[in-house]
């Protein structure tokens, strides 16, 4: 199977070769905000959710699903507690991501991605000739359902990096069935609604993410804005360096979260099938000119063949259907890696 040929950053970076011009990022200054990278920027403060307490009829409750669904219909974006993942494992997951990207070259490549698949060790996939990059290295994998893997990407090395991560993925199916059924009922719909139209095949995808240390933090970003195509997307940022931040009117805010909880944003399927009511937020991550940055996120992606459409309970007189009916295996609406900012426009009516 043929590799692709561009050099990965970690290796740009040891090769101390000068900054390659692909790299560096103009904002478009389409509605992105023209605040420096790395300026002092305004902190956003991410509600933290309860997740157990959603599903509790008392008046606390009640009062969880409202500042949900206050949350997300403004920013589309919560830090989530009582998630039911140990913090045992959540440091493990961290930790066996970084012992993978310290691996030898060599080692990573075992895994590298194959040029006509996302998956695997590596760049993210070249569209065209003028395609600015982003400074990341990523192992990207389906996780679940389980029949969808492709164990050939799964590294071997570290050691216990293939059950930690078969243990985390179904923890988090769990968390995302939770917070699927939290979605409807913040919208006093029935249960199972999203679920069921986000289809039977959906798939978990797990993105781990280096940043490098990059000499220009002030031109370079580690993922330009971007909304996800997901449902909704379960992030595990770096404790220690920050970098990810959120479009809202124009300005960029920075996020921090509390160690051991989780960050959901909500992404394009979500954003149509609750008729726009939640948003999918733009966001993009700066980088550190010392230190090196690792995430890992993971996608809650639809049935490539179910027709993803504002949900019937959703579209009144009052509030116009917004989007048209759209599958993902059809035209890339949700398509991570296309060029353009927020693919979901092509979906709207
Ligand atoms: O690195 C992060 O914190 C965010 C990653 C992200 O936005 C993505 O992988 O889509
Ligand atoms: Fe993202």
């Amino acid at each position: 199977m043929e590799k692709p040929k561009l050099k990965t950053v970690q290796e740009v970076v040891a090769a101390g070769e000068k900054l390659p011009e692909r790299y560096l990022y103009t904002p478009t200054g389409d509605g992105e905000g023209d605040q420096p990278f790395n300026g002092l920027l305004p902190e956003m403060k991410i509600s933290i959710i309860d997740l157990n307490l959603l599903f509790s009829s008392s008046d606390d409750g009640r009062e969880e699903l409202s500042k949900l669904h206050s949350a997300i219909s403004t920013w589309g974006v919560v830090q989530v507690m009582n998630h039911g993942i140990s913090e045992a494992l959540l440091d493990k997951i961290h930790e066996l991501t970084k012992q993978f990207f310290v691996l030898p070259t060599k080692e990573k490549q075992k895994y590298a991605r194959e040029i006509s698949s996302f998956q695997g060790f590596g760049n993210d996939m070249i569209l065209s000739d003028d395609q600015v990059l982003d400074w990341v290295d990523r192992l990207y994998l389906i996780t679940y359902p389980e029949d969808q893997r492709q164990l050939k990407f799964w590294p071997e090395n570290p050691s216990g990096f293939r059950e930690t991560l078969h243990e985390y993925t179904m923890k988090q199916q769990l968390v995302v069935e939770k917070f699927f059924k939290a979605l409807a009922r913040s919208l006093e719909l029935e249960d199972n609604c999203f679920l069921e139209m986000h289809g039977e095949n959906a798939t978990l995808e797990t993105r781990f993410n280096i940043y490098p240390p990059c000499p220009r933090p002030d031109k370079v970003l580690g993922l330009k804005p971007h909304s996800d195509g997901s449902a909704f997307t379960l992030i595990l940022p770096d404790k220690n360096v920050e970098g990810l931040q959120f479009l809202k009117d124009g300005k960029w805010y920075k996020a921090s979260i509390l160690p051991h909880t989780i960050l959901i944003n909500v992404g394009d399927t979500m954003e149509v099938m609750s008729n726009g009511i939640y948003k999918s937020p733009v966001h993009r991550v700066v980088l550190n000119g010392k230190k090196e940055r690792i995430s890992v996120a993971t996608f809650c992606n639809a049935d490539e063949d179910k027709e993803i459409q504002p949900l019937n309970g959703l579209v009144s007189e009052a509030r116009p259907r917004l989007y048209k009916a759209v599958k993902k295996s059809e035209k890339n609406f949700f398509d991570y890696y296309q060029q353009g900012r927020r693919p979901i426009e092509a979906a709207m009516i």
